[in-house]
């Protein structure tokens, strides 16, 4: 029989500094639900459900349903049978669990995290201070505007940019396939590494991508295509070997996704959905154990909120 947990969760709010644009559209607060578990003992697990609807995961509505519908004591044996079809939830209430028995945090460093840059030329003016505070890899959106002119700010962007620095181009499925041949050429010859393309083009267009991947010596990630541990299967099994963007807190299950990494050996680059503190840990854990070829995770993101708001989160966090 399993043990029973006290179970309590709140909807927070967090808005970002300065309003987060991809080709997906105009990001102004960042939404999720914050739960806790309570077992016979008093020791207390947080969790965190954030899920972000248009990759694909459950609506922040159903997730607070789900919630809602629980009882207040709940067991391993409901936490372990939450539906595929609510990932956030998964990963929120199966790491809230795991948190119980918390190891110490992952000491991670900037040089180790990317950071992301704002869309457009506001890129050219926001690096300088991020490669100050010890970000070496750094990830900026693209599609967002007119492809000629962001070809032009690209062109900027690698020559001022230190020759140690890697970037990371994001589309978020928003380019067409000539444009992707494009910037894929742009990416040739340039005085920096662009270490790879995220989701150039829609879910549906796998096999262009996997044409594109086989077409030119810069990589190609998936992020939107393998947004949950189905989506990962899938696009593995049609043969998928390049990066891998794998965002914990939507991908469903960490046990399952353990499983998934570890049979399958992919190239898994690590990546925030804006979290608090909270599945941030649970997130880098996974990262610590899961990443290979030795790759910047997506979680140089702090700068977008504001820090007196995230303080209070982690407080509430360290002293239950
Ligand atoms: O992966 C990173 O470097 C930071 C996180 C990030 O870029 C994203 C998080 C969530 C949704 C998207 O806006 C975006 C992405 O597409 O990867
Ligand atoms: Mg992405």
């Amino acid at each position: 029989m399993f043990p029973n947990y006290e179970f309590s969760f709140r909807p927070i709010a967090r808005k970002f500094v300065r309003s987060l644009i991809t080709n997906h559209g105009i990001w102004e607060v960042r939404e999720a639900i914050i739960l806790r578990l309570t077992d016979t003992t008093g020791k207390v697990g947080w969790g965190e459900i954030a899920p972000i609807s248009w990759f694909g995961s459950e609506t922040l509505e159903q997730a607070l349903d789900f919630c809602r519908q629980l009882p207040e004591e709940i067991t391993q044996e409901i936490i372990f049978s939450i539906p595929d079809d609510l990932p956030a939830c998964q990963f929120g209430f199966e790491s809230a669990l795991e948190a119980m028995g918390s190891g110490e945090d992952v000491t991670t460093t900037h040089a180790q995290f990317s950071a992301l840059l704002p869309a457009g030329e506001a890129a050219l003016h926001q690096w300088r201070s991020l490669w100050d505070e010890g970000y070496r890899t750094f990830k900026w959106k693209i599609a967002v505007g007119e492809v000629a002119q962001e070809l032009r700010i690209f062109d900027l962007l690698t020559k001022s940019l230190p020759a140690s620095a890697k970037l990371r181009l994001d589309a978020n499925a928003g380019l067409s396939y000539p444009e992707a041949h494009l910037w894929l050429q742009a990416c040739d010859n340039l005085p920096i590494e662009v270490e790879f393309i995220e989701q150039p083009l829609p879910v549906e267009q796998f096999s262009q991508m996997l044409e594109l991947s086989e077409a030119y010596p810069t990589a190609i990630a998936l992020d939107e295509s393998v947004a949950n541990l189905k989506q990962l299967a899938a696009c593995y099994a049609q043969g998928w070997r390049e990066v891998f963007v794998i965002k914990p807190a939507i991908a469903g299950s960490p046990s399952c996704l353990r499983q998934f990494c570890q049979q399958h050996e992919i190239d898994a680059v690590f990546s925030s959905v804006f979290e608090t503190a909270i599945a941030r840990k649970a997130s880098l854990q996974l990262a610590a154990e899961l990443s290979r070829n030795n790759r910047a995770v997506g979680f140089g993101v702090n700068h977008l909120f504001h820090q007196e708001a995230e303080n209070w989160l982690q407080s509430l966090w360290n002293n239950p």
